[in-house]
């Protein structure tokens, strides 16, 4: 009989203190930063403890295996498979309390978050969206009691760093892990403006208090298949409920502080930098980019994952066309973009990773403004009008009218009915719900339309 994956039964070290916080305790947390900090040199003196957003089912599984997990790295060649130490408590992200008690340890260094691009929560103005009723709540709520349970990720963080205060634990650093570009400033932006409205006198306490770091973040790491488990099972004869597949490809390039220090990142291939834009612009643009182009293109075309997409002529043209798009303005030289290009065909295309087109092409509404729309803006600047940029806008608007992957985005209604009706008049409303100065860009407005059209006529093919 094959022993459930935990500490006691001596399938790892026992766990480390808990110096880390997390929000967003989900698939990637697991591929990436718990990796991290499992190979740092210090790994034995540095715990994460990981909250979910919502979920119960992951953290429970966790809390039974007792933080273990078996972490899968999909090759090309095959599997390989390691039980990962990092994660010393899982919680849900109910259990408010125990969020609260670790902000207010000493022993608390660094707070990362993974909490999609939505959980931000952020207005048109790139601030807190502050008419967002979830925000109205957590701020009544905590204005009642800061002890309250909230549920946005910018009130969690304002309560526990208001409890951080109380107990007087010191300065810590806060660490963004999301796919948005200059995730730290939009991260502090979201938290001071929900600390003015709540107590206008944290925010000197924050000027002192908390360090903020920005980082560039990359690991593909789909939702597991549903026999990951039996497969975890069959190779390695361990049972694990909960284990994670990745690909071997890791990246992760971090800019600021650490007042109360942090685990020895670089030595797992954490790159330490003065600025983050450049690696951010080219993953985003090149990988993030591409990516949504074949979610929505692609899923017209009737494919289902990203390595099925890229195996087809016609979405790898698509996909090249875009991608010499983008590297225009990526003030990088061609001899090192050709390289990374090709190394990301290849991540793309193996056929061992199942990245379903539809899981990537959620909240277009929230990824197109920073996957694609500065790359089209810098092209209209410069009087032209690339197919590559509006083909990505076309295929989201098909998508969005029934052609393609069915997807889900936090804006679902607004865009769905901005998209609805006959075609000039949705794309005109579509463009002008992503920017309103696009709506009014005829020139761009009329490529997307014809490119609707083209895409229709495929999804009928
Ligand atoms: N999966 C990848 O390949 C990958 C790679 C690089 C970066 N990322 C970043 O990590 C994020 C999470 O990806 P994942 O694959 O772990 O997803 P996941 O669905 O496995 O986990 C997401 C976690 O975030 C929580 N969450 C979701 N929305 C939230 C919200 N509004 N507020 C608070 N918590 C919320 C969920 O409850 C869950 O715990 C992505 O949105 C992206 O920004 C992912
Ligand atoms: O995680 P999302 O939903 O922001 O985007 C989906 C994918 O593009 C993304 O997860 C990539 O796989 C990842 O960014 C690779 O590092």
């Amino acid at each position: 009989m094959t022993a459930l994956l935990s500490r006691t039964a001596g399938h790892a070290r026992a766990a480390a203190p808990v110096r880390l916080l997390h929000l967003g305790l989900g698939n990637f947390f697991r591929a990436h930063q718990c990796w991290y900090t499992d190979h740092a040199s210090d790994a034995a003196d540095w715990g994460y403890a990981a909250f979910s957003g919502r979920s119960a089912d992951l953290p429970a599984q966790l809390a039974v295996q007792e933080g273990l997990y078996t972490l899968v790295t999909r090759d090309v060649a095959g599997d390989t498979f390691e039980v990962m130490r990092s994660l010393s408590r899982a919680h849900a992200g109910a259990d408010h309390q125990a969020w609260l008690g670790y902000f207010g340890s000493p022993q608390l260094s660094v707070v990362t978050l993974t909490v999609t691009e939505a959980g931000y929560v952020r207005g048109p103005d790139g601030g807190l969206d502050t008419d967002h009723p979830d925000v109205q709540a957590d701020l009544a709520a905590l204005r009642h009691d800061p002890t309250a349970a909230v549920g946005t990720t910018p009130a969690r963080l304002v309560a526990g760093l208001v409890a951080r205060r109380a107990s007087g634990a010191g300065p810590i650093a806060l660490m963004p892990c999301d796919n948005v570009p200059g995730n730290g400033a939009i991260a502090e932006r979201v938290v001071r403006d929900m600390a003015q409205l709540l107590d206008p006198s944290l925010l000197d306490w924050l000027d002192t208090s908390l360090a903020v770091v920005t980082t560039a973040v990359d690991r593909i790491t789909p939702r597991p298949a549903s026999d990951e488990a039996r497969h975890v099972r069959d190779a390695t004869g361990l049972d694990d409920r909960c284990p994670v597949a990745t690909e071997p490809f890791r990246e992760w390039v971090l800019s600021g502080s650490f007042p109360a220090g942090r685990p020895a990142w670089q030595d797992a291939g954490a790159t330490f930098t003065d600025d983050v834009t450049p690696f951010e612009h080219r993953k985003l643009w090149l990988l993030n980019g591409g990516h949504s182009l074949l979610a929505y293109a692609g899923s017209i075309r009737g494919h289902f994952s990203v390595s099925q997409a890229v195996a087809d002529d016609t979405c790898r043209q698509w996909l090249q066309q875009w991608w010499s798009t983008a590297s225009r303005h990526l003030n990088q030289p061609e001899a090192e973009l050709a390289p990374y290009r090709q190394a990301l065909l290849d991540r793309f295309a193996n056929p061992r990773m199942q990245h379903q087109l539809a899981q990537i092409g959620t909240d277009g509404s929230q990824k197109l403004p920073i996957r694609i729309l500065p790359v089209l803006r810098a092209e209209r600047a410069q009087g032209r009008t690339p197919a590559g940029p509006t083909l990505v806008l076309a295929a989201w608007i098909c998508c969005l009218r029934g052609h393609g992957a069915t997807i889900a985005d936090v804006h679902a209604q607004t865009m769905a009915s901005a998209a609805s009706g006959p075609l000039r008049q949705a794309v005109q409303r579509v463009l002008h719900e992503l920017d309103p100065m696009l709506g009014e860009d005829t020139e761009v407005a009329d490529a997307v339309r014809h490119q609707c059209e083209q895409l229709a006529h495929e999804a009928q093919a």
